[in-house]
């Protein structure tokens, strides 16, 4: 046996069984000697008998009440007020009752500790105790190489197991769940949330099967992995992970309807005049046409060539887009736009087309190649070090599992030559993310789980809940919410980062199935938003709204969360958990590295 029970007994009693009791929720009465103690976020155990085995029940408690029903007595209320207390009655008659939410339940018999249910309510008087790190050790021996630590239980200096497990198959001792699940992290800003995402991520990183992908808009994930940071030290060193990070200054775009895309929104068409949307895709057609093989000449490929054969760049035959910013490329576009042909195309009515004519002939070429260049060169592998395209970027999750690929897409890593803003930001995103599903169905197809985590920070820019101002964005919200539904199974699970809840897609956050809530939620607009997703338990909630903001609190900071789902041994039934940060980097170290 484990002597669980004798260690059990060790502990420190702090109450008894109450009435009325439930199994949704347990009310104690707290013992004289434990009403000082600081019992709110404590986790707490009790012991009872079901179905003939030892049972033991844990849980936080998440309120305390005291009553004195004689001080209510409008005659004592009226002595108190005068003398400041009634000594037989103030303080020796106050009665201290707590609530306790049961998360999770284990049964002793004849094979060991096993999961299990309360199915019934312990009688009163039935003794609560402080669940203590011995008894915790008992209880989870059998799982202790799969236990990760993201803090101490709310409040308290007991470490909260969890587990992070992977998204593969389950194979002994490694402990996949067979498919994924979707995460979200939420927190307003300071909070704690990008730290704790952090190290969310290094518990995935720990199984060397899984991939992680990041996608990191303000690159912060980026930064500190490039700097000799914690996250690096675990990530590269005590992990042996294989980290790559890409920013502009690598990537290559290849997609011919990309470029379309890019120029077409660019500007570039503005300087001569066409306007409208539909104007300016047609401009972006007879561009692509400019480059494609003149048909008299064309000897191979024909439009297949087109941005695929790196060879065809300078021959007559067609320009390959990777070879578009040469000034041969661009004086070939300059030249198909000035003909009148093309013109026609591009403007049917007679007098706006006149105004393009007159527009192309007073412009200079020198300063739109300027222009071109700089969009071009986004398409370009020329002067970039480790050179990818995103297809082949993708591709890195699924051919070698355990890569950890970071693409920093922040305004401060572009490149000096290179056209950029926030609608390309999200075209390019819109392609990681469509390309990232297709690979995940091409390994479920395969019959292989992708095995992989994609993080997403500032998850409430890329799928908001407002109709998005412009296309690009819609486009790159409905990829998101098409891929995030259809790729848990294919072992492709996402984490979201996001400073709201209420701005973010409500499919999304329906989808997620583990939450984290850091502070700054409780009020308002995003208080609505978090009792729809936990169901309106008051008292978990109630829990949460005590939490302090981190950054206006003296002393250490800490940094509080309240966490559903499957992340935890003591959270199966779905109850909330409530911890406090581990202290980041040292005691994250240690706990989990060490
Ligand atoms: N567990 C922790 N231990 C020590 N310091 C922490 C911890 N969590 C966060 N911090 C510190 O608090 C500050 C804010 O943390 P963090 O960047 O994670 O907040 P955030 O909620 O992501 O904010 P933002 O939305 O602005 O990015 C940082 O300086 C960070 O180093």
């Amino acid at each position: 046996m484990s002597g669980i029970r004798e260690k059990f007994d060790q502990t420190e009693r702090i109450g008894v069984v109450g009435s009325p009791s439930s199994t949704a929720g347990l009310n104690i009465d707290i013992l004289g000697t434990a009403v000082k103690k600081r019992l709110v976020g404590s986790l707490s155990v009790f012991h009872y008998a079901q179905d003939g085995n030892d049972h033991y029940a844990m849980g936080q408690i998440t309120e305390v009440q005291m009553q004195n029903v004689w001080t209510q007595d409008p005659t004592m209320r009226g002595i108190i007020r005068q003398k400041g207390r009634v000594d037989p009655i103030t303080e020796r008659q106050d009665v201290h009752t707590a609530n306790m939410m049961v998360s999770s339940v284990f049964s002793e018999g004849s094979t060991g500790i096993e999961p299990s249910s309360l199915g019934t309510v312990p009688a009163t008087g039935t003794s609560i105790r402080l669940l203590n790190q011995s008894v915790m050790e008992s209880l989870f021996t059998n799982y202790r190489d799969e236990l990760f630590y993201l803090g101490n239980a709310y409040g308290t200096s007991i470490p909260m197991p969890m587990w992070f497990k992977h998204f593969g198959k389950s194979q002994t001792g490694s402990g996949g769940v067979g498919e994924a699940y979707h995460i979200g992290v939420f927190g307003k800003t300071g909070s704690g949330k990008s730290v704790l995402a952090k190290m969310m991520m290094m518990g995935y990183a720990k199984h060397p099967s899984m991939s992680i992908f990041v996608l990191d808009p303000q690159g912060e994930f980026a930064s500190d992995l490039t700097a000799e940071s914690p996250l690096r030290r675990v990530m590269v060193e005590k992990l042996g992970r294989n980290v790559e990070i890409y920013d502009l200054h690598n990537l290559v775009l290849t997609d011919k309807d990309l470029f379309k895309k890019i120029l077409a929104n660019s500007g570039f068409f503005e300087e001569l005049g066409i306007i409208m949307d539909a104007n300016r895709n047609r401009a972006a057609n007879e561009v692509v046409k400019a480059l494609q093989p003149k048909k008299r000449s064309a000897k191979k490929g024909g439009l297949s060539s087109f941005g695929i054969d790196p060879e065809s760049s300078a021959s007559s035959s067609g320009i390959a887009l990777h070879h578009a910013h040469t000034r041969e490329a661009f004086d070939r576009v300059w030249d198909a736009l000035g003909q009148e042909q093309v013109q026609n195309n591009i403007y049917t009515s007679k007098d706006t087309r006149e105004r393009l004519s007159q527009n192309y002939d007073t412009a200079d070429p020198d300063e739109f190649y300027e222009r071109w260049r700089k969009i071009t060169n986004l398409f370009t592998y020329e002067q970039k070090v480790n050179a990818v395209n995103i297809q082949n970027l993708v591709k890195k999750i699924g051919e070698r599992q355990g890569n950890t690929i970071i693409i920093d897409f922040s305004e401060n890593n572009i490149p000096p030559d290179t056209y950029w803003n926030d609608s390309i930001r999200y075209v390019l995103i819109g392609e990681f993310l469509k390309k990232i599903k297709t690979e995940a169905e091409e390994a479920y197809k395969a019959k292989r789980l992708l095995n992989c985590l994609v993080v997403i920070d500032e998850a409430h820019r890329l799928a908001p809940r407002e109709e998005p101002e412009t296309e690009d964005m819609s486009a790159v919200r409905t990829t998101l919410i098409d891929a995030i539904r259809t790729t848990r199974k294919y072992g492709l699970g996402w984490m979201f980062i996001s400073q709201t809840l209420s701005s973010l897609h409500r499919e999304i956050i329906n989808q997620i199935r583990v939450y984290v809530f850091g502070f700054g939620l409780g009020w308002g607009v995003e208080r609505y938003a978090l009792t729809d997703i936990i169901g309106g338990a008051e008292d978990a909630i109630q829990l949460y709204q005590m939490f302090r903001d981190p950054q206006s609190t003296l002393g250490e900071r800490v940094y509080p969360f309240m966490t559903i789902g499957p992340i935890s041994p003591l959270s199966f039934s779905g109850t909330p958990l409530f911890f406090n940060a581990l202290k980041y980097p040292e005691d994250f170290v240690r706990m989990n590295f060490e």
